[in-house]
């Protein structure tokens, strides 16, 4: 049972422990509250009888008190498993959840956006957990505690339980009924929601193009639209929830009518005793409370199953793994007809074969979108390839553990990731137990001195999220600084000096090429000056190999390289009149 309900609402071993115990609680509580009521009962019994006298009274004083505590105790329980252990789940839950992302496949984070992820791991799990805390176990709870005590009520009279309880099938069925429409209106709502937090982000992260073009009025018409949607359907999930939970109310005070017309005509024909007539009036009274309360929350339960969904989708998905030990005899990069598709359909590597050898510079050149980044990607394992295998060394990288095959890479990329510290602790990234002096080397040799010195705290000044404060330049020399200290034998550098001037890409050059002494290199470059050294030169056109060799070679070929050459050299001499 704990496995079904781990699965079922994406809880821990311990979160589904604790849910059962929270229903327990929440049972035993409405049980408890009854207690008073059967005091009242003999209450009741004893004034019919005559009065209250001598030791009945303690009995009622001790009984009350009796009452109290054992509320008072068994609310305490009842807030602690259902409110405090929540709490603690919740969090196991996000760190669940973020180890997941962690080792799930690029490919996963191409179909998500970043606002849906971010929702799951934020407003879902906050749903979860008020649902947890204040929805499930209390309607779980009502449901076992109202099916107890309406059994025990046969054992007073068979047809004044008939009379009462037959309410709660009716109710019951109502809201099953209810359920698919909900899940279907919940499921339509969230879309919604998804659409508008997309809608936001986008806008946030697009402001300065927004207004560059001029289409802010435009653009925020659409966004207006998307917030429109999300208060619409949450009117509908809402008017859906008031239709059912409205309709099982009434079918439930109904209840109360027919006890009492069952008791008038049973006490009129002499076949029901005062005593009786009066538990059930009190029962009733009491007994579909906790089962009125909770369906007032009907919604939120049954909304539940999105949230859950979209969690399990993320639980649920395979994940890249591979063995831990790496068994390459050198650091030769092997592609071995390799082909690759981002979305099934369209190959993007088309049977590529090469070979990246330790201490030699591999360029890849080629026309935008001929796939060099892809080479770039798979060499690290950040995608598996269709067909074909990718070795280091003569290791199956498909066969090693992600995190574990990238301690052999330095990767520089064009797009630079850089997180809201300091630029020591940016850089420092690279290698998390190097000392201050080595990431400062590293620095110098990136030559991030020459920005560095003129900010108000050095290397210990804040950049703001992901570098806002730096400019381009800036942000790709900490990213060379980050390389340079991790100083991997496999080093892959995607447009990595495309956003330098030409005397910091100088600069960097000569210090790279130190760097790389006796390292697999993979250069990506468009200028044709920065790959003009490598060892060897690959010319990707449309995912295949169309010319391989020196710069000296390709020239000679006078294929695609030789027309680009000539074509960079022609676009120095442009002017904009
Ligand atoms: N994450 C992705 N999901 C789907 N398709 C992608 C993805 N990344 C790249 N592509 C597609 O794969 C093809 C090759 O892209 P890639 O980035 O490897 O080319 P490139 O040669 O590096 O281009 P550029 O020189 O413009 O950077 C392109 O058609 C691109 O649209």
């Amino acid at each position: 049972m704990i496995e079904k309900l781990q699965h079922r609402y994406a809880l821990s071993e311990r979160g589904a422990k604790d849910l059962v115990q929270g229903v327990i609680a929440c049972t035993v509580q409405n049980i408890a509250f009854m207690f008073p009521v059967s005091l009242l009962y003999f209450f009741v019994g004893d004034l019919l009888d005559g009065g209250i006298h001598g030791s009945r009274i303690a009995f009622y004083v001790v009984g009350a008190l009796f009452c109290l505590a054992l509320i008072y105790g068994i609310t305490y329980w009842q807030y602690n498993t259902t409110f405090l252990a929540t709490y603690v789940e919740t969090g196991t839950r996000r760190i669940t959840l973020a180890e997941k992302l962690r080792k799930i496949p690029l490919s996963f984070f191409g179909k998500k956006d970043l606002a849906d992820l971010t929702s799951t791991i934020m407003a879902d799990c906050t749903a979860l957990e008020t649902a947890f805390s204040h929805f499930i176990p209390p309607f779980a709870g009502s449901l076992i505690s109202t099916v107890l005590i309406a059994a025990s009520l046969f054992f007073f009279d068979w047809r004044m339980a008939a009379a009462s309880l037959w309410v709660l099938p009716v109710a019951y069925a109502i809201v099953g009924l209810s359920a698919k429409v909900q899940q279907k209106l919940s499921d339509k709502s969230m879309d919604a929601k998804m659409a508008c937090a997309d809608g936001i982000q986008e806008c946030i992260e697009s402001v300065q193009d927004l207004k560059a073009n001029n289409a802010e009025a435009d653009y925020l018409v659409g966004l207006y639209d998307k917030i429109d949607a999300v208060e619409q359907q949450a009117v509908k999930c809402e008017f859906g929830t008031a239709v059912f939970v409205t309709s099982a109310n009434m079918i439930l005070k109904l209840g109360i009518a027919t006890t009492a017309l069952a008791g008038a005509s049973l006490l009129l024909k002499g076949s029901l005793d005062v005593l009786t007539f009066f538990l059930f009036l009190l029962v009733v009274s009491r007994l579909y409370d906790p089962m009125q309360a909770a369906l007032q929350n009907l919604a939120a339960i049954i909304s539940i199953r999105t949230n859950v969904g979209r969690m399990n989708e993320i639980l649920d998905h395979p994940v890249q793994d591979g063995r831990e030990e790496l068994t390459n005899r050198d650091y030769d990069i092997k592609f071995d007809h390799v082909t690759f598709s981002y979305n099934k359909k369209e190959n993007v590597l088309k049977d590529l074969s090469f070979t990246a050898k330790q201490g030699e510079v591999t360029a890849f050149v080629g026309p935008s979108g001929s796939g060099k980044t892809t080479v770039s990607r798979l060499a690290a394992r950040f995608w598996d390839p269709d067909a074909g295998k990718i070795t280091v060394g003569g290791m199956d990288i498909a066969k090693i553990e992600p995190e574990t095959l990238l301690s052999l890479y330095s990767i520089v990329f064009q797009d630079v990731t850089l997180f809201n510290s300091s630029i020591m602790e940016n850089i420092r990234l690279g290698r998390k137990d190097a000392t201050d002096e080595e990431v400062l080397e590293a620095a110098r040799l990136a030559n991030c001195d020459a920005f560095a010195e003129k900010l108000p705290k050095g290397y210990d000044t804040e950049i703001g999220e992901n570098g806002s404060q730096l400019s381009g330049g800036e942000r790709q020399r900490i990213s060379i600084a980050r390389a340079f200290l991790k100083n991997a034998p496999i080093i892959l550098l995607d447009e990595a000096t495309a956003s330098l001037d030409v005397e910091n890409e100088t600069m960097i050059q000569t210090a790279l090429s130190r760097l790389i002494r006796d390292k697999t290199v993979i250069v990506i470059a468009h200028r044709m000056r920065t790959v003009a050294g490598a060892d060897k030169i690959i010319v990707l056109s449309e995912g295949q190999m169309a010319e391989e060799g020196t710069a000296e070679e390709l020239l000679k070929q006078d294929g695609i390289y030789a027309e680009m050459v000539r074509l960079q050299n022609q676009s120095q001499g442009w002017t904009i009149v």
